[in-house]
């Protein structure tokens, strides 16, 4: 007999989500054996080298057999691969969780192909940073972040529970709310943030042309924040553009009309409804600070130091 919450976990995807959980889940006693598979063998052999796991497996089947817990830590647009790779050497009882950032899609790619003996219960931790890779990730990612759980109408209140302790257990605050909801509220708090990084940094870059280098040269400002986020996985992020398009039209559509009203405002000269606008989203800003769950600094997550190595940036 065994203390841990879940006697053998399964990562399935190393890189940064997954070896942070490999390490905090270590460290937290939550688990007495970690199986680690990986698509990319120079991957895996980079996740043995730091002594991630206990075992090393190239298919993710051979990883999950025997596991009480597995956890997809793929791209949102590799989901169903792992479903179909996984399911038929699911051990009966066994929870199958992922940590995917969209999770209607995922629920749609996964779900159909787990048996009926097995929970399904997608989560996501909402915690991360711009690296990537089994160097990138660190046992206190999880730490007073949110992580949010998704359960359905199948899911069977003590598998909630373990998985509700496991990240707490990694020192995760944890949420619950169904996977529509999770999408539409992380489109306009993460997605769009993102997709506006992406393109301020884009245009930037463009005009460089224009302004001789000075644009990078004097990215001193807000500008280098953007910077940050855009460097972000390309892989990762297209995957939750392509997987989450509903909501993030919807909110990118409330955006743009935003947009152009502020536009006209600075067209006309209407510094009141500038100056209202700015107080409020100042109010806005520190009423986050206060609820605890963001760094000081004007960024819209964490940063975090460089891996020593870059993995697959
Ligand atoms: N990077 C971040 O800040 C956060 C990411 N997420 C989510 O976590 C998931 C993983 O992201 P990261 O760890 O950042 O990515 P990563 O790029 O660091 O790691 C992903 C790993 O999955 C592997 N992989 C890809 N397809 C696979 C397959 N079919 N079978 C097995 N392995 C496969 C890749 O080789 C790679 O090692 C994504 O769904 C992302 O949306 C969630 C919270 C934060
Ligand atoms: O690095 C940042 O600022 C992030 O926003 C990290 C992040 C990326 C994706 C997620 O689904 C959750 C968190």
């Amino acid at each position: 007999m065994t203390d841990a919450l879940f006697p053998r976990l399964a990562i399935i995807g190393i890189g940064l989500i997954g070896s942070s959980i490999a390490r905090a889940a270590r460290l937290n006693g939550l688990v007495d054996d970690i199986a680690i598979s990986d698509l990319s063998p120079v991957i895996l052999k980079r996740a043995e080298e730091l002594s991630l796991g206990d075992s090393y497996h190239a298919a993710a089947g051979d990883a999950v057999a025997n596991a009480d817990l597995v956890i997809a830590c793929v791209p949102v647009g590799a989901a169903e691969a792992v479903a179909e790779a996984i399911a038929p050497r699911l051990k009966p009882g066994a929870i199958v969780s992922d940590v995917g950032s969209v999770k209607g899609s995922v629920v749609r790619q996964m779900k159909p192909h787990l048996p009926d003996n097995v929970q399904f219960i997608p989560a996501h931790p909402v915690a991360g940073t711009e690296y990537s890779g089994p160097d990138a990730g660190f046992a206190e990612l999880f730490v007073n972040r949110w992580s949010i759980v998704c359960p359905d109408e199948d899911t069977e209140p003590g598998s909630l529970d373990r998985l509700v302790a496991f990240w707490a257990g990694m020192g995760a605050n944890v949420e619950c709310m169904s996977a529509e909801r999770h999408d539409l509220v992380l489109a306009i708090t993460s997605h769009l943030p993102h997709l506006i990084a992406y393109n301020i940094v884009g245009t930037a870059a463009d005009l460089e042309k224009v302004t001789e280098s000075e644009v990078m040269k004097f990215s001193a400002g807000g500008f280098r924040d953007f910077t940050r986020i855009a460097a972000s996985d390309p892989t990762m992020w297209r995957d939750v553009f392509l997987h989450n398009r509903d909501a993030v039209l919807e909110v990118l559509g409330r955006f743009q009309e935003d947009l152009f009203a502020l536009q006209r405002q600075i067209r006309w000269g209407e510094g009141d409804r500038l100056y209202d606008l700015f107080s409020r989203t100042r109010a806005i800003r520190r009423g986050i600070l206060t609820l605890g769950q963001d760094a000081p600094e004007a960024d819209f997550g964490r940063s975090h130091k460089a891996p020593s190595k870059p993995s697959s940036e």
